[in-house]
């Protein structure tokens, strides 16, 4: 099975969890990526089952809305009972790093106002320490060197993100990312509240105060259910 097809075993799965733990007429949080694109596709299926939605990036709102599945401002939303998204890493804690697709300041907010985060990722997303995925950043443009300097001091190389053309990548949030290579993350929740209070920072893709509550991860074998 390549990975593609654990995507897509998983994101089945993951649809299974919300009709099963999910009370009809609920607004849920969508996560960003290509895992979390065919839960949406999944979803739509099902679609008559919730409410709405709440999307962590413009990519998800625009296929959410392309499948006719409403989208609510977060704004207008106290809670939601899950949030389901991929990750870049998961230890065994339900720790995470995300922000490979640039999305993790959106997918922190969604996590942080949803009952229970519904990891789903396929088993090579599986770690023991989080830190080989270089760490994204989110940064406010004019703090980015200060920040990068602060990374270097901590022992970590940071990479400015360009798109494929080689301009800067810009976010949802008008805002760029560093990637921090080299980092060996044994304290994920300290770091997490270190690097979130260093000015210019706009969000840290370390998730460890909204780390999983559940994992679904897909094997050769079927689909693991994990809870922390
Ligand atoms: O910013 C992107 C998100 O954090 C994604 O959840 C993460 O990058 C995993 O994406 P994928 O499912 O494409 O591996």
């Amino acid at each position: 099975m390549n990975q593609n097809e654990l995507k897509q075993q998983v994101a089945k799965k993951a649809v299974e969890y919300v009709l099963n733990n999910v009370a009809k007429d609920q607004i849920i949080g969508v996560g960003t990526g290509s895992t979390a694109d065919l839960f949406i596709d999944e979803l739509a299926k099902v679609k008559s089952h919730i409410k709405g939605t709440i999307a962590s990036s413009e990519r998800t709102k625009a296929r959410l809305e392309s499948h006719g599945i409403a989208v609510f401002d977060v704004n207008d939303v106290v809670s939601v009972p899950v949030y389901v998204d991929g990750a870049d890493e998961i230890d065994p804690e339900g720790n995470m790093i995300k922000g490979g697709g640039a999305a993790h300041t959106r997918e922190k907010i969604c996590a942080s106002i949803a009952d229970e985060f519904v990891c789903i990722a396929d088993a090579s997303k599986e770690v023991a320490i989080l830190g080989a995925f270089p760490l994204p950043i989110e940064v406010v443009p004019l703090s980015r060197e200060a920040v990068a300097r602060q990374m270097r001091e901590l022992g970590g190389n940071p990479i400015w993100r360009m798109n494929a053309d080689g301009s800067p990548l810009i976010t949802d949030n008008a805002c760029h990312i560093l990637d921090v290579h080299g980092l060996h993350i044994t304290e994920p929740l300290a770091l997490e509240i270190q690097l979130t209070i260093i000015p210019g920072v706009l969000t840290v893709g370390i998730f460890a105060q909204n780390a999983a509550d559940v994992a679904l991860i897909a094997a050769a074998d079927g689909v693991n259910v994990v809870n922390f």
